[in-house]
């Protein structure tokens, strides 16, 4: 059977294929990324990640059932989780969490947060999931296509971050992501419906490779 992910995609593939497949990515896989590029996405990453935990919250408070309710609370505690790779990594530059929740929001990370948080306070629970998918399950696609080029380089220079999407725990919270919006739907899903859902999924998406682009652009801003 389709998932209703798989159908979100197809219908914004062109939109999805940038984000997953940016630069940034290409050149995180193949080691050549600027360490500065990362540095200042990972920053910024931390971020959004505090955002992004209060949308799991709002799933948490936009659902009607207990077992919306958990599914909702998985989604945040892999979030917090995924925060200590941020941790450990930026204390290797000398940043402590307090430097980098100081850190002033750049506007790729703003627009993102605000947009997920707006669909969610606007929306119904399904319309929250789909703005949570690309983030969910496209790190996770990101993780396993990535994951061939460690066993390759042992000393890549990207593996904890490959690792952490790669790992059973991410690919697990985003298995939950996909089946949580098939079991969403079965009640609300109807074709202008799925037509309105795929305008959040594509403007995510988008969102998701103005945040990779963003790394680029700090990077050359502080050079
Ligand atoms: C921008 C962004 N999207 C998705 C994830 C995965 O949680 C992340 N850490 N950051």
């Amino acid at each position: 059977m389709t998932t209703v992910f798989e159908r979100l995609k197809a219908a914004a593939l062109s939109d999805w294929n940038r984000y997953v497949d940016h630069p940034f990515i290409r050149q995180m896989e193949a080691g050549t990324l600027p360490q500065p590029v990362f540095q200042q996405y990972l920053i910024q990453d931390y971020l959004f990640l505090i955002q992004y935990a209060r949308a799991h919250a709002l799933a948490i408070y936009k659902s009607r059932t207990l077992e919306d309710m958990h599914i909702a609370q998985g989604g945040l505690n892999a979030i917090l989780g995924e925060m200590n790779l941020h941790v450990r990594l930026c204390e290797r530059w000398g940043l402590s969490p307090a430097q980098l929740q100081a850190a002033p929001e750049h506007q790729a990370t703003v627009a993102y947060t605000r947009y997920v948080l707006d669909c969610g306070q606007s929306g119904d629970l399904l319309d929250l999931n789909v703005a949570l998918a690309p983030c969910m399950i496209g790190y996770a696609e990101i993780g396993r296509r990535l994951a061939p080029a460690l066993a390759a380089r042992p000393e890549h220079p990207y593996r904890e971050w490959i690792s952490e999407y790669s790992g059973q725990a991410f690919q697990q919270a985003a298995q939950a992501c996909i089946a949580h919006m098939d079991k969403l739907a079965a009640h609300a899903m109807t074709e202008a419906r799925f037509a309105e859902l795929t305008a959040i999924f594509a403007q995510a998406a988008r969102l998701e490779a103005d945040f990779w682009q963003m790394g680029f652009e700090l990077a050359d801003h502080n050079a």
